[in-house]
């Protein structure tokens, strides 16, 4: 039986570890680190995840060595490993890297773009659509990101029709999901529920995801909010790891495990085994030397 408010039954996890997890760390992770993550996260069942990210090696140098990853994983059938493109120099490397599916990444606030990708909105909408366009002609799905969908960390509030500006262009353009990102964690229920309102009036639940970071410890709030309003679609970073490098003082992700346990918990199925989370989360941070970020990972370990 599912849990008694009107939730999905079922819902799909996209485990950004390996990429914005590791894309903000001091402790550069070395090809084969990687790999072994990625292929123990392979063996829990998770059917998403986000292995590498084609961008200028001068911009995120955790990140130089993705191809080398994308080549050297142990690829599981029915497991979708995908990639960060956010030009056509990205998507080429990623499909020669054989991405299974790619991702453009945009955002809500002008500031941010500029910080992030070096252009403004409008320009990196202009940069996308050749990127999505080759990636559909070579069959390879495209999802994309919003940054910054409830607050940016140089312009403050940011409106919720422009992310809905922003998620209705992405989605004509042909992305197959949207990611609407709290980047610096500053979404609480009421505003979630506020955006979400807005974006489902125009938009189906079944082309949004929601990619919460934890700073402020609202994310499993927003996502029980993101569940009310019929949203199956979650983004979360084994061991909580991560944090974006243009938005200072983003902490990680919502714990994939701490996410796990509660949907367990609601009865609503993942196909993910959570013990299985649980070893993961705690050998890749006894190997970054840094605190388990997951809290249900923490205490079932204990
Ligand atoms: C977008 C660019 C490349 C524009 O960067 P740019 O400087 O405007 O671009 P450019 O075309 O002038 O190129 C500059 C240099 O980068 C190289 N270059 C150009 N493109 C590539 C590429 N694809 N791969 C490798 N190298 C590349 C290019 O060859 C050139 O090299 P140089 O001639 O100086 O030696 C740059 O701004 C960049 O790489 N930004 C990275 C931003 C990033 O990765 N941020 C983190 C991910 S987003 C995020 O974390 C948020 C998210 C998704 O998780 C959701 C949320 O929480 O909000």
């Amino acid at each position: 039986m599912s849990f008694h408010l009107d939730t999905p039954s079922k819902v799909s996890i996209v485990e950004v570890g390996p990429r914005d997890g590791l894309q903000n760390e001091k402790t550069p992770l070395t090809v084969q680190d990687k790999v072994t993550l990625i292929d123990a996260l392979s063996n829990t069942g998770l059917r998403r995840i986000e292995a590498g990210s084609f961008v200028s090696p001068k911009w995120v140098p955790q990140m130089a060595n993705s191809d080398a990853v994308l080549t050297s994983i142990a690829r599981q059938q029915g497991i979708s490993y995908s990639a960060l493109t956010p030009n056509m120099r990205g998507l080429t490397d990623a499909l020669a890297a054989k991405a299974d599916e790619v991702a453009v990444f945009g955002a809500a606030s002008e500031s941010f773009s500029q910080k992030n990708i070096n252009c403004s909105i409008e320009q990196s909408i202009e940069r996308f659509i050749p990127v999505i366009d080759a990636a559909k002609a070579a069959s390879v799905p495209v999802r994309a990101y919003i940054s910054c969908v409830l607050g940016c960390p140089y312009e403050g509030e940011v409106s919720p029709q422009a992310v809905l500006d922003v998620s209705k262009t992405l989605l004509s353009l042909g992305c197959y999901e949207v990611s609407l990102g709290d980047t610096i964690g500053v979404g609480t229920p009421k505003k979630t529920s506020a955006l979400l309102s807005l974006l489902l009036s125009q938009l189906p639940a079944n082309k949004l995801a929601l990619h919460m970071h934890d700073t402020y410890g609202q994310a499993l709030a927003n996502v029980l909010i993101g569940l009310q309003h019929g949203i199956a679609s979650f983004d979360a970073s084994v061991a909580g790891l991560g944090g974006c490098p243009y938005a200072k003082g983003a902490s990680g992700n919502l714990a994939s495990e701490d996410l796990l346990y509660m949907l367990e918990n609601m009865d609503i199925d993942t196909g993910i085994d959570l013990q299985k989370l649980i070893k993961v989360g705690h050998h890749i941070s006894v190997k970054l030397d840094r605190q388990n970020g997951a809290k249900a990972g923490r205490a079932l370990l204990a």
